[in-house]
């Protein structure tokens, strides 16, 4: 396959986008791969020259492999071979449901290098965005790269022009591109790579996101087309806000920490508009900076704000060279808390001190009720690292593309706090079940969307099967019985399990779990699992396998 280094998106562009569907250039059967039977081929073949009438751009195969097939890698670390394919997955196993209709985008840091230049992390990745359209028990798929500005200006000058999650730009390279005007110690060099999350506004609009408030970009769900910055038209200022905003076809809420006077800002934006509207704020009960807020959690009243010792650090924002813990610095002696905001008046009606933590993603929370339905206490679940801050340095492509067979994987497990709202000034922190059922390993959460800010019962998250460097099971965890079942495919690395329900559904768990797993020598597949049974339903091949994704979001038939 194409080396990392020699992906060169502007020329690969102009080379692999036939305007139609070019027949002669379809797969012979032999290169679908042998999981098909004849029959269902034959079946799935004629299916395939009816989707040349679709118009469609779709590359074909064949130039795909004039790179070379899978060369032994796996594919999660590796980036993209080129800057976009769309097409139809034809090599199925199993039956995809027929009741899954609709659009699943995943987004994700999916290019990792500039010419020869490798990044060091992660989360440093050009966002690749991934579609995965499921229509009749059809699967289409696609994936094309982000046109931020700091993607466009790393292609056109052939190297890192914007301060990125690690990566910072030479001097030179910055003001090359933004000129004088703009300090590379200022906002202005802030990244907008949009490589964290996509998520669906109420209005129907389409959002990738990350950290940087300025990294909002709105794309187009069929073709994958960026269409451009979406931008705040509120006085909000500030220069980054959480990467998880949470959403429903009704609400909009935020987190923007304020890194002058420690706190955070919750806002909120109602549907149809860019305007972000300031509902309350949390100041900070400890530290020089807030703690870092990549996700947050709300209840059907209120919103649960973390401070995690994990804090921002300014001069890290703008520093050269990366720092152990990047643009973060742990401050265990200022303390961990979590507050909880009415949604309603913006007041605070608790605050307390918790056993120290750190995490990524809330997974969901819920109000507890006494017997009169006086709200007692908040409980609040999320994927918690041991309150060990090394899963950051783990997730350098370095130590993920070296596994050697050792388990370096640090211990996660599913936190679960419960802050009480009668005054009191701490709050619990625990795990929700024996971390062992899900190898110690915990990330990539969702749970089934009807019940967001409510009781629930079931989180579908990544797990690890160990030894291991990085989660690399699906598991669903049910939080009543405390206990856990787990997929595995020896090799591969699945992206978050992401729940559909099945319209209609009245049980938590009845739908399906999506995931795209990277797999060895350079492949992959799309993957759904039964979301009760949590058997495997269906697995279609991609042309090739994708880098690791980060977030995804689903939009239904009837709204794509
Ligand atoms: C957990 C996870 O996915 C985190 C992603 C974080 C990102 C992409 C953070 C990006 C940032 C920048 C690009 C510049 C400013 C600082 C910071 C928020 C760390
Ligand atoms: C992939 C990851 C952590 C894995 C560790 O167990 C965190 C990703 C966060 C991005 O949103
Ligand atoms: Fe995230």
């Amino acid at each position: 396959m194409a080396s990392s280094a020699s992906f060169s998106p502007a020329l690969q562009a102009a080379t692999i986008f036939p305007s139609t569907w070019s027949q002669s250039s379809r797969s012979s059967p032999s290169k679908l791969g042998t999981i098909l039977s004849m029959g269902r081929r034959k079946e799935l073949e004629s299916l395939r020259v009816s989707v040349a009438t679709e118009p469609r751009v779709a590359v074909p195969w064949q130039l795909v492999e004039t790179e070379g097939d899978g060369d032994g890698k796996l594919a999660a670390w590796t980036s993209i071979r080129q800057e976009r394919w769309e097409g139809e997955l034809v090599v199925v196993e199993g039956e995809i449901p027929l009741w899954l209709n609709g659009t699943y985008l995943r987004n994700g840091p999916g290019l990792w290098n500039i010419e020869d230049y490798n990044f060091r992390h992660l989360f440093d990745g050009y966002a690749t965005i991934v579609r995965l359209h499921f229509e009749n028990g059809r699967l289409f798929f696609g994936h094309r790269q982000i046109e931020s500005e700091a993607y466009k200006a790393a292609i056109k000058n052939k190297r890192v022009c914007y301060r990125e999650f690690s990566e910072v730009p030479r001097p030179d390279s910055f003001l090359s591109y933004v000129g004088e005007l703009a300090s590379l110690f200022s906002g202005a060099s802030l990244t907008d790579n949009a490589n964290t999350g996509v998520i669906k506004l109420g209005d129907g609009r389409i959002v990738c996101l990350t950290e940087t408030i300025k990294g909002s970009i709105q794309i187009d769900p069929h073709t994958l087309e960026t269409i451009g910055k979406f931008e705040y038209t509120d006085n909000l200022g500030g220069l980054i806000h959480s990467a998880h905003p949470i959403v429903t076809e009704t609400e909009f809420w935020t987190l923007l920490p304020d890194l002058v006077r420690p706190g955070y800002t919750v806002a909120r934006m109602e549907p149809g508009t860019n305007e972000r509207k300031v509902i309350g704020r949390v100041n900070c009960r400890g530290g020089p900076a807030p703690g870092w807020v990549h996700s947050f959690p709300v209840t059907e009243h209120y919103v649960v704000v973390p401070e995690m010792p994990l804090r921002y650090c300014a001069q890290n924002l703008l520093r050269a060279e990366p720092t152990p813990l990047y643009k973060f610095e742990w401050h265990p002696e200022s303390g961990s808390y979590v507050h909880v905001m009415c949604k309603a008046s913006g007041k605070i009606v608790a605050s307390v001190e918790v056993p120290h933590y750190v995490t990524f993603h809330f997974i969901n929370a819920y109000e507890e009720r006494d017997e009169d339905g006086r709200v007692t206490s908040i409980i609040a679940d999320c994927c918690e690292h041991n309150a060990d801050t090394t899963i950051l340095d783990k997730l350098r492509l370095q130590n993920l593309r070296s596994f050697a067979g050792q388990d370096v994987l640090p211990d996660a497990r599913v936190g679960r706090f419960r802050i009480p709202l009668d005054g009191s000034p701490k709050g619990e922190l625990e795990a929700a079940l024996d971390p062992e059922e899900h190898g110690r390993g915990m990330d990539m959460c969702s749970i089934n969307q009807a019940y967001l800010g409510k009781k629930y019962r079931y989180a579908y998250a990544c797990g690890a099967q160990r030894p291991c460097n990085f989660p690399n099971t699906l598991t669903k965890i049910d939080l009543v019985k405390k206990k856990a079942k787990n997929w595995h495919d020896e090799g591969g690395v699945p992206s978050e399990p992401f729940f559909v329900a099945r319209p209609g559904a009245t049980e938590e768990d009845d739908g399906v779990a999506i995931s795209m797993v990277s797999d060895k020598n350079g492949e992959g597949y799309a993957l759904v699992l039964d979301g009760s049974t949590f058997e495997e339903i269906a697995r279609a091949k991609f042309p090739y396998g994708l880098p690791y994704g980060l977030h995804g979001c689903w939009i239904p038939k009837n709204a794509s």
